[in-house]
């Protein structure tokens, strides 16, 4: 058995093999290359010397004069020089039409037009420079995004890392399809590598769960062995209630959650193709064309009867969900988050299908509907007293929004739920609480993941987000953050008052843009809220109140017909241009046209608040632009660095600003 717990900062002896060539840039010897006295002989020149000639000229080629003058010789001296680092093919030189020639590092020729691909073939690691699309899309089918370097578009590399639940997840019919995409990312074969996936591919098609003929569940296992040492070993008579050969074993209907997952932390995650209960039929027909990556995750999704969608927000799973739900055909039960949500999914049926009204039920603190298209919040769908909200109906499909929200007791539900289909939404694949095994094996696998494709045929904006260092606004704040510990400290931090001063001046800066301003502590939403004269949406803002405000917030301006810019002062609709909104506004809740949002305090969340904020604005529509306030010389640079991180790790381009005293 191959363990695979390998961490790859371990392996650090290795040697990276690829198509481009280190780039040495030294940093030994002489820290700056002005001219000096040493009469270094020109053929000595080395390529690093000859990199840091060009560091100390600021541009990426030189002529011999300028290296000459750089070195302290002739410039017959440097042209030899150079000539010889031309000769042994370190350095390429150009003629330029009007004289002088210039030189060049050669690998920055590659570099400068092309992707690099360089692999750590132990590690399992890919490092990209400049990748095209082409290579991106084809990663992303069998390999994790783990981090972008470099702030400007140009200049990124892409680090992927191939996990084991990579492979198993991987979107192929066999192995060699699989090997086939591999290679044709990679420079060159890797023997060792390409073994080691076939061998990840082989243990996701070891154990098959089906139903009998006669009704019953049943585990295949691929060989007696594996029956013999890996199911009996991780599987008991609470699971399993009979064997029916060496190689296949009768299931218990309640347990094919549980095994499942014994079997997918034994490394051998189970192939589910059983029949799924369509339920009871619903009438529901798709009106909106689907975009074609929408029509590949539904695809995905009957072929497999389970899956997660996994992309940012505004993608479009919601109504990729729809899609699915008319696919099916069947009863369906939706879960989310919050009663917004709730309301903007009734909304978004009605809008994307055919669906009659009187057969969307909606089941939360307010009403209790049971019908044949029934939306409910996780709170109350994991109450005991509503238990019966999940088998009053033959439901064909279960659908969890934002399915990193799943509470404990709707988890332990989904396990008895495992004879419907089952779809996940998801902008987060990453959970910090440690259920990604929970969703991919109560739920189902990803589909979809990759953000970067999405960018890029542009359907959803990048957005921009900056972290803006803002200083203390004096010494008495600062010795206030000094004196403070533990929450209070956060909260000095996160109030800063130097940090209004910085949101005025964003928002006048982006006057045309509608904003949102996050906070944390209510103290801090009242004050910027007073000092914007602008509403603040906090907990107990009541929900009648918050759905106006969202309304005068997504109101278009001067709704009159046309460009009437003339100024009527004052008889300016009602709508809002900015909101400032606490931890409430952070789910799901449908602003799109949100073009700014500002991070004015909450850096100590987790990371998914972190995208999620970032999500608000990554809508369709418009630029977008976030903002994220953090006081220098705090806890919150860091909280901002790594919340940030995880969104360069999806490919999102961050970049920091130090606002001045
Ligand atoms: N195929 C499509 N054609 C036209 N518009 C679409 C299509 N798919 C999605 N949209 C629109 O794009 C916007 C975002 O879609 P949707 O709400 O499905 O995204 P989402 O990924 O569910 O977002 P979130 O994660 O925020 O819930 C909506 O206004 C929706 O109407």
């Amino acid at each position: 058995m191959t363990d695979d717990t390998g961490d790859p900062a371990g392996s650090d002896d290795e040697t990276p093999v690829g198509q481009g060539v280190d780039g040495g840039n030294g940093g030994d010897s002489d820290a700056d290359a002005a001219p000096d006295d040493s009469e270094d002989a020109p053929e000595d020149l080395s390529i690093d010397r000859f990199h840091e000639a060009l560091e100390a000229e600021e541009r990426p080629v030189a002529t011999a004069s300028e290296v000459a003058r750089r070195l302290g010789t002739t410039q017959a001296a440097a042209r030899d020089a150079l000539g010889a680092l031309v000769d042994r093919g370190d350095v390429d030189r150009l003629d330029v039409e009007a004289d002088p020639v210039v030189f060049y590092p050669r690998d920055w020729g590659a570099l400068a037009s092309r992707e690099r691909v360089v692999v750590f073939p132990k590690r399992r690691e890919i490092v990209v420079d400049r990748p095209t699309q082409y290579t991106r899309a084809r990663l992303s089918q069998f390999a994790n995004l783990v981090d972008t370097t470099g702030t400007e578009p140009g200049t990124r590399g892409y680090l992927y890392r191939i996990r084991q639940e990579d492979v198993w997840a991987a979107p192929f019919d066999d192995a060699d399809a699989l090997v086939g995409a591999l290679r044709s990312v990679l420079p060159c074969r890797y023997d060792h590598l390409e073994e080691w996936v076939r061998d990840q591919w082989r243990r996701a098609h070891r154990f098959r769960l089906y139903t009998h003929a006669d009704g019953y569940v049943v585990l295949e296992a691929a060989s007696e062995n594996l029956m013999g040492n890996v199911a009996d070993q991780h599987l008991d008579d609470d699971h399993l209630r009979a064997p029916i050969s060496d190689t296949e074993a009768w299931v218990n209907e309640d347990a094919v959650a549980a095994v499942k997952r014994a079997l997918y932390d034994a490394g051998y995650p189970v192939e589910d193709d059983r029949d799924l209960a369509t339920g009871d039929p619903v009438d529901v027909d798709l009106t909106t064309e689907l975009r074609d990556y929408q029509r590949a995750w539904v695809d995905q999704f009957l072929d497999r009867k389970s899956g997660v969608y996994v992309g940012p927000p505004g993608s479009g799973k919601t109504v990729a969900a729809i899609a699915t739900i008319a696919a099916v055909g069947g009863e369906t039960l939706i879960l989310v988050p919050s009663r917004e949500l709730a309301d903007q999914w009734r909304e978004e049926l009605l809008e994307h299908s055919t669906v009659d009204p009187a057969d969307i039920g909606l089941y939360h603190g307010g009403t209790k509907e049971v019908r044949p298209v029934t939306i409910a919040t996780y709170q109350i769908a994991g109450m005991d007293r509503h238990r019966s909200l999940f088998d009053s109906r033959e439901w064909g499909l279960i659908c969890f929004d934002e399915a990193h929200h799943i509470t404990a007791p709707v988890y332990s539900r989904t396990a008895e739920l495992q004879s419907k289909h089952r779809l996940g939404l998801s902008a987060t694949p990453v959970s910090e609480t440690g259920s990604e095994e929970e969703i991919y094996t109560l739920i189902g696998g990803p589909i979809g993941a990759d953000w970067d494709s999405l960018f890029e045929a542009g359907f959803v904006q990048e957005p921009e987000v900056e972290i803006r260092y803002v200083p203390w606004r004096d010494e008495l704040a600062q010795s206030e953050y000094a004196a403070a510990d533990g929450r209070e400290r956060r909260r000095v931090a996160a109030e800063n008052p130097a940090k209004i001063e910085e949101i005025r001046y964003l928002l006048a800066a982006h006057r045309d843009k509608k904003a949102l301003v996050f906070v944390e502590y209510l103290d801090h939403g009242n004050a910027i809220a007073d000092a914007l004269d602008a509403p603040f949406i906090s907990g107990e803002t009541p929900h009648h109140e918050r759905a106006e405000l969202f309304r005068r917030f997504r109101a278009e301006e001067g709704d009159a017909d046309g460009d009437n810019t003339e100024e009527t002062d004052g008889a300016r609709d009602d709508d809002l241009d900015v909101l400032v909104v606490s931890r409430v506004g952070d789910e799901g809740i449908d602003l799109p046209n949100a073009e700014l949002a500002v991070v004015a305090s909450g850096l100590g969340g987790s990371r998914r608040q972190g995208s999620q904020r970032a999500g608000r604005t990554m809508r369709p529509t418009g630029s977008a632009l976030v903002y994220v306030l953090a006081t220098r010389g705090s806890s919150e640079e860091e909280f901002a660095q790594r919340q940030m991180r995880h969104l360069g790790r999806k490919g999102v381009r961050v970049r920091e600003t130090n606002v001045a005293e």
